[in-house]
């Protein structure tokens, strides 16, 4: 017998492929018990895109959300919003649609913080029209860790993407390469290590992960020949998670590091910056990979990928990783959250 509260799923951006995604997935997942979900979603906007790309789907517009678990095998459940989508066009973002996808994120984790979901699953948003909305974090990522920490959780989430092959864990995320070395401490790589490895162990039940740390500049720096970050700022990191008792290597030369026969040496990988954890995960496992945020008191994942906005409307997006994102989620809920 199955948890009956469902998972909470953001229908994202409206101009992007999230909207069909998660009408595809429904399809997919109806009969599947640990996979029911609700969408936050403006319903009729939520009707006319998947009619318009040919995803033959079923909408029931609920009141409350335990209606979901009852009729997700037969209709697609949706707990309407307050702000309609405006626009919605297929492709084209508009600042116009930003209230409605945030009204979907903030009411999708009330519900989660509630308990009256099990978890939160978010389809992709638009970053840049978010910004220009007057959006102030980089992403879900650290939005989520301030609700959290509103409710007295932790503040700090961390971003892992996640599949069956590999695990990578970005330490500076959504900046511009340029401010990396700055931005990148020592006490940042601790922290981030000390959430990686709790985490692994409390939603992947790997009870001593083994991380492995990346180094920023090439060949890890040649001991500070060239660049004298990895010798001054990631080697002390990596001494004291070895000293909290965390099975930590590294700087590792990132080249070689995420290769097969690399990959069978560690659980995670902490690399200094966005594209080199993504680009490898990315180009491994596109269509499975999950984004999961750890540190936090409940579970979110997301697909890997983004928007597409190219693929917005034609009903040909692969609902892959968002399918995968919501059976993560699912299972590690059920694990306990
Ligand atoms: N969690 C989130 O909300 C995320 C949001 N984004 C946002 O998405 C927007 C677009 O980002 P991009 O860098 O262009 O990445 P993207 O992932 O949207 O697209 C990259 C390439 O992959 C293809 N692609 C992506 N998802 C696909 C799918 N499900 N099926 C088939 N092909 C797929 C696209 O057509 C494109 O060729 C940006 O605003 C970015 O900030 C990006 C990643 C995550
Ligand atoms: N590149 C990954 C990404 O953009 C995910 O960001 P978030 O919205 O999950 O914080």
């Amino acid at each position: 017998m199955h948890e009956q509260r469902p998972l909470a799923v953001t229908m994202g951006e409206p101009a992007g492929i999230g909207p069909e995604l998660v009408g595809m997935a429904w399809r997919i997942l109806r009969h599947d018990a640990q996979c029911r979900f609700v969408c936050l979603a403006d319903p009729r906007f939520l009707h006319r895109r998947l009619r318009a790309a040919g995803i033959d789907v079923p909408i029931v517009e609920i009141d409350a959300v335990p209606e979901a678990g009852l009729r997700f095998a037969d209709a697609l459940p949706v707990l309407s919003l307050d702000s309609p989508v405006a626009s919605g066009e297929p492709g084209r973002p508009d600042v116009a649609d930003c209230p409605a996808v945030l009204e979907a994120i903030h009411t999708a984790v009330a519900l989660v913080q509630d308990g009256a979901c099990r978890a939160l699953v978010t389809s992709p948003v638009q970053k840049e029209t978010l910004y220009l909305s007057g959006f102030r974090f980089p992403g879900h990522t650290e939005l989520l860790g301030q609700l959290a920490a509103r409710r007295g959780g932790p503040a700090v989430a961390v971003m892992m993407l996640a599949s069956a092959q590999l695990r990578v864990v970005p330490v500076t995320v959504h900046v511009p390469l340029a401010d990396v070395p700055r931005l990148l401490t020592t006490d940042l790589i601790v922290s981030t290590g000390m959430i990686a490895a709790t985490d692994l162990a409390r939603r992947f039940a790997i009870p001593a992960p083994r991380l492995a740390v990346c180094g920023l500049n090439p060949h890890a720096g040649e001991g500070g020949q060239i660049g004298t970050e990895d010798r001054d700022v990631i080697v002390p990191a990596v001494d004291r998670l070895i000293a909290a008792g965390i099975a930590a290597s590294g700087p590792h030369s990132a080249d070689t590091l995420f290769h097969p026969v690399a990959r069978t040496g560690y659980d995670a990988v902490l690399a200094m910056y966005h594209d080199q954890a993504l680009i490898p995960i990315k180009t491994i496992a596109f269509d499975t990979a999950v984004n999961v945020t750890l540190g936090l008191p409940f579970v979110r994942t997301s697909p890997d990928h983004g928007t597409a906005l190219q693929l917005a409307g034609t009903g040909k997006a692969d609902p892959t990783s968002l399918i995968c994102a919501i059976r993560m989620a699912a299972e590690m809920a059920d694990r306990g959250g």
